[in-house]
């Protein structure tokens, strides 16, 4: 309950100085190992179960962060009101090893990679974004949801999920309106920005559909069968990415379409490669051990303030 309370803008300063995930992004794409240490997610598949656990362990030596999460994340059949993704990060002392705490992950997940999709979309969206676009209806679409409509300014929201009627729930509780739509193509044509956050692991965003110039923050397709993002779109577009290793381990999206990596979001905010704004851009989010550990950070010290 306490890591709700994580306020999105301790993660994400919009437009002042770099915030916490911009400046360990930044330094985990220098791959200094004396600064980060960050292995690939391992992922253990439990076939039977249609589901993975992922351990994501990180180190950061200047921040005296060291912290693991473990992630499980299961394909749900159409319907089920369990949820697909479920957390807990254990932070530790590093000098003596003991576990300092222990926290549920599911809100640090949710929070922490809609403010890393956020920071790509501040990078990378084109400068007149009107229309932001959510597929999927779940966890990550709603914190997509929200910290998009928090930090940007668009005319026009429009959500597609699988079932219309999870859709309208969502809407349903929100304040602004909300354009429900039939199609993934009725609600893409002429989007500005959109992000996909849904279990799929077919295609269901095709470029055809694209509007030249478009951001696409695809959260969804983490593993290395899934995709969200068709061929065309794969290659047409710009690709960033969270990590190159991960993305060529773990993103179906990147491997199977044959996509080159343009850079990471850590090398723009470095400085080293630009962000091409003009053209289509894709951002292929996996997840990463180190946001997970400075989020965690954060929740303690909010905490360890307050009791
Ligand atoms: N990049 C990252 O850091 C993270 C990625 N994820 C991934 O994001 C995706 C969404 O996660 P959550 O929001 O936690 O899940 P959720 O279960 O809360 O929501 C999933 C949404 O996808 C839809 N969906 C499921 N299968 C589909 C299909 N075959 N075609 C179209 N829509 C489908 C569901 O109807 C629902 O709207 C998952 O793939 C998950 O593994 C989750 C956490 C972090
Ligand atoms: O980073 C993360 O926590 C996850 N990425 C894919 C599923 C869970």
């Amino acid at each position: 309950r306490l890591s709700e309370t994580l306020a999105i803008t301790e993660l994400q300063h919009h437009g002042r100085s770099p915030s916490t995930l911009e400046s360990v992004m930044g330094k985990f794409s220098k791959r200094d190992s004396s600064e980060i240490i960050q292995p690939v997610r391992s992922v253990v598949p439990i076939q039977q179960h249609s589901g993975f656990l992922g351990v994501m362990p990180a180190y950061l030596t200047a921040e005296g962060i060291l912290c693991t999460k473990m992630v499980a994340f299961y394909q749900r059949a159409e319907g089920s009101s369990l949820p697909s993704t479920q957390a807990t990060v254990l932070l530790f002392h590093p000098e003596h090893g003991n576990v300092t705490a222990i926290m549920d992950g599911e809100a640090i997940t949710a929070k922490r990679t809609a403010a890393v999709s956020a920071i790509s979309a501040k990078l990378f969206k084109p400068a007149l974004s009107e229309v932001l676009c959510i597929l999927g209806s779940g966890q990550q679409a709603r914190s997509h949801y929200d910290v998009f409509t928090k930090l940007f300014k668009f005319k026009e929201v429009r959500l597609w999920s699988r079932r219309k009627e999870m859709a309208q729930r969502f809407v349903n509780d929100l304040q602004d309106p909300v354009t429900v739509c039939s199609s993934v193509k009725e609600a893409v044509i002429g989007a500005d920005v959109i992000v996909t956050a849904t279990g799929a692991s077919q295609p269901i965003l095709f470029g055809e559909w694209v509007k030249p110039g478009a951001h696409i923050a695809a959260v969804g397709a983490c593993r290395p069968d899934w995709r969200e993002l068709d061929d065309v779109l794969m290659r047409e577009a710009v690709v960033y990415v969270d990590s190159r290793e991960g993305a060529t381990a773990e993103s179906g999206d990147i491997i199977l379409s044959g996509a080159e990596v343009f850079a990471e979001l850590g090398e723009v905010i470095n400085g080293s490669f630009p962000a091409q704004h003009e053209k289509t851009t894709v951002f292929k989010s996996l997840g990463m051990g180190i946001q997970d550990a400075v989020s965690a950070k954060l929740v303690l010290e909010k905490w360890n303030s307050e009791y």
